[in-house]
């Protein structure tokens, strides 16, 4: 700003009648006293106010809601939502205790609360179904069981609501007896076998009625892969949404109560990535670029806002963000006590995802949040 006069009180315009003694000053200004040092810069303007000279005046561009809305850089809309759901098969819901407010969703649930999404603006969902145990295996094989919960789920959304986007989860951890995201062998998460599996996976997603398959693996060569298997279907069409910069991270503890897929043994530190790295994105951010990723994702949300502004400002393809299980469950826990102002403090954390580059968000608010706009009579 050199607009700015380091030292205004030097440079300002003369402004007549200025009452140095300022002795008719209100009382609540009396404080100031023009003849003490720490005051020898204000003065009395011309409306007997008191002034202290100076140009530039950022307050100027807050001072209406009019003035704050014409100079907002960024704005949220419920169409910048992925509403992520948990589904099941069973015909009742089931609540999530970590996870206040959402729930393991029947089919028939699930589709009311797409519909209901659907009519506040949000229009894109992601799905992840919790498996009974009887259906898990080391391979993951029900991950492409084309009479799975998922595909059905698919075809059930998008027989109702073909305007919908619908997101699918593409990874083993919820088939996995492991509970890791690829197959298991001495005690080692195989790269290559796994990415054969996720192939198979995304596929019969697609068959489904995917708009969009999610790679959430953290599989080396995963995009490429899934890209020619779904091409050499005849999915070009189907996108992909690359969980690029997944971190290993205690943040997603919630939705692992969500999908009962705690990892069986050890950690997923040798595919998710290391919380103390940031320029390591760059690398998984290029090389999903080139094997053809649409989207890339930063995850979690709110603690790699720095990660999320280095992937926007590398790459001109649109960045999303998880605004993940724990994160919401730390916003819940506080509300719930009352420390919090739950609807302040989401819509102002849904805003930070943008002002640090993000175009989409995936949050389980996207409901409550498309709700709150509505009632600001926002969107
Ligand atoms: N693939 C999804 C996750 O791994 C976890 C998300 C969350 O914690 O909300
Ligand atoms: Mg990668």
């Amino acid at each position: 700003f050199s607009a700015v006069a380091p030292n205004a009180a030097k440079t300002a315009p003369s402004v007549d009648p200025v009452d140095k003694s300022m002795t008719s000053l209100p009382k609540e200004t009396n404080a100031f006293d023009p003849t003490a040092g720490e005051n020898a810069a204000l003065q009395r303007n011309n409306k007997n106010e008191v002034w202290l000279p100076q140009r530039a005046r950022p307050r100027r561009n807050r001072k209406s809601p009019a003035m704050r809305g014409m100079v907002r850089e960024n704005i949220v809309t419920p169409s910048n939502f992925i509403y992520p759901l948990f589904i099941h098969d069973e015909d009742f819901n089931q609540p999530i205790p970590s996870m206040p407010g959402c729930e393991r969703h029947s089919l028939d649930s699930m589709l009311r609360e797409v519909g209901e999404s659907y009519a506040l603006g949000v229009k894109t969902f992601v799905l992840f179904p919790k498996v009974p145990d009887e259906l898990k295996t080391n391979m993951g094989v029900e991950a492409y069981n084309p009479e799975g919960i998922v595909p059905r789920a698919i075809r059930m959304i998008k027989a109702a609501y073909p305007d919908t986007i619908v997101c699918t989860d593409v990874a083993l951890d919820p088939y996995s007896d492991q509970g890791h995201d690829g197959v298991v062998e001495d005690g080692k998460i195989l790269n290559d076998v796994t990415i054969h599996q996720l192939c198979k996976q995304a596929v019969c997603q697609a068959r489904a009625g995917a708009d969009v398959v999610a790679p959430s693996d953290m599989m080396d060569g995963r995009v490429k892969a899934i890209r020619d298997a779904l091409d050499a279907e005849g999915f070009t069409d189907v996108s992909i949404l690359s969980y690029t910069a997944k971190y290993a991270s205690a943040y997603y503890g919630p939705f692992r109560d969500a999908l009962d897929s705690h990892p069986g043994f050890g950690d997923k530190k040798t595919y998710q990535q290391d919380p103390a790295n940031g320029r390591e994105a760059l690398i998984e951010a290029a090389l999903d670029a080139a094997e053809g990723a649409d989207m890339l994702m930063v995850k979690p949300g709110m603690p790699y806002l720095d990660v999320i502004r280095r992937l926007k400002d590398y790459s001109p393809l649109p960045i999303a963000a998880y605004h993940v299980s724990g994160e919401y469950a730390m916003i819940k826990a506080a509300c719930e006590k009352g420390w919090l102002n739950e609807k302040d403090v989401v819509l102002e954390t849904l805003m930070c995802f943008k002002r640090a580059g993000a175009d989409i968000i995936l949050t389980y608010y996207a409901k409550q949040a498309a709700q709150w706009m509505k009632d600001d009579g926002l969107y």
